[in-house]
């Protein structure tokens, strides 16, 4: 049966490498920097821009779908789910990296139906990697497959987070309670790439076993939500309930702007999900 969604999956992944082709040759000029909710909360020409070309482009060719677009968002359109086909963007994930030219600057554009996540394309341009998936066709990195880790020993794990933009001290001795707590689980590390969805696509790579962030926009994590399930990953929010309803923008139906999100590897309970030799390794280390 022909996949209804499909031309428009690869319409997103055309749409995503033309994207990273402006932020690589962005890179080469000066990059005006803006700011919007703090002085750390950074927004450049180049977001608006990508974010713009990314939806003229679908409008013209799917022109009865919607949009949630970050800085569409933050000039003031509204960020409501409906049950329209409805095109979730960040055009820059990482725009303090791109500003600082930091290697993790991902475009992000999910496509949601009827409220559940269709696709996902992730592109992570300045490392050329193009993580894609389908609901119920898998994730897929450059075309390979994908496969959340196999580690089920926290102990023996990485795990990612991020600091976002609050610099409240009382907001951020919170933040470093928490990366003591899980720390002296202990872990054997902790990362953050300074992107929710590279972060989220390094869970789906099998590289790192948990991201967790408070936080984070639907726009982050909308089409990486996707790639993280697709990888037999699971999201949850922090009371520990299935988040897929935020990341499918459930907060954007409520008008709400952040999501509160976990997102950690579990294998899911599909039989499909081939055995991942090196976690087996690492069981028996
Ligand atoms: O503003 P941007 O570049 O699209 O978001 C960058 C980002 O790192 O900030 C959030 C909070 O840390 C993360 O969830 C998100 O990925
Ligand atoms: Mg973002
Ligand atoms: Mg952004």
């Amino acid at each position: 049966m022909a996949d209804l969604w499909q031309n428009a999956m690869d319409h997103a992944v055309a749409a995503a490498r033309r994207a990273g082709q402006v932020v690589r040759e962005a890179l080469l000029d000066d990059r005006k920097v803006m700011t919007k909710s703090s002085s750390v909360d950074l927004v450049t020409q180049t977001d608006q821009k990508v974010e713009q070309l990314i939806i003229q482009s679908v409008k013209e060719k799917f022109p009865t779908h919607r949009f949630i677009g970050e800085e569409s968002v933050a000039a003031g359109e509204p960020c409501i789910l409906t049950d329209d086909p409805t095109w979730i963007v960040d055009p820059i994930d990482g725009t303090t990296n791109f500003v600082h030219a930091f290697p993790f600057v991902a475009v992000s554009i999910g496509f949601s139906v009827n409220k559940q996540m269709e696709f996902g394309v992730v592109f992570s341009c300045l490392e050329d990697k193009m993580f894609t998936a389908r609901r119920g066709s898998g994730a897929f990195c450059n075309g390979e497959p994908l496969q959340v880790s196999g580690q089920k020993d926290i102990q023996r794990s990485i795990i990612a987070t991020e600091f976002g933009s609050n610099r409240d001290p009382e907001v951020v001795d919170k933040m470093f309670s928490s990366l003591r707590n899980v720390l002296c689980i202990p872990v054997h590390g902790m990362r953050g790439a300074g992107t929710a969805a590279i972060n989220m696509c390094l869970v789906a790579s099998g590289c790192v076993e948990a991201y967790y962030e408070i936080g984070m926009h639907v726009w982050d994590l909308a089409a990486s939500s996707l790639i993280v399930s697709e990888a037999g990953g699971v999201l949850m929010d922090v009371e520990g309930k299935d988040a897929r309803a935020s990341a499918d923008g459930g907060d954007a139906r409520r008008g709400a702007k952040s999501v509160r999100c976990a997102c950690v590897f579990r294998r899911s309970g599909r039989s499909d999900v081939p055995t991942d030799r090196r976690s087996q390794q690492q069981n028996h280390r």
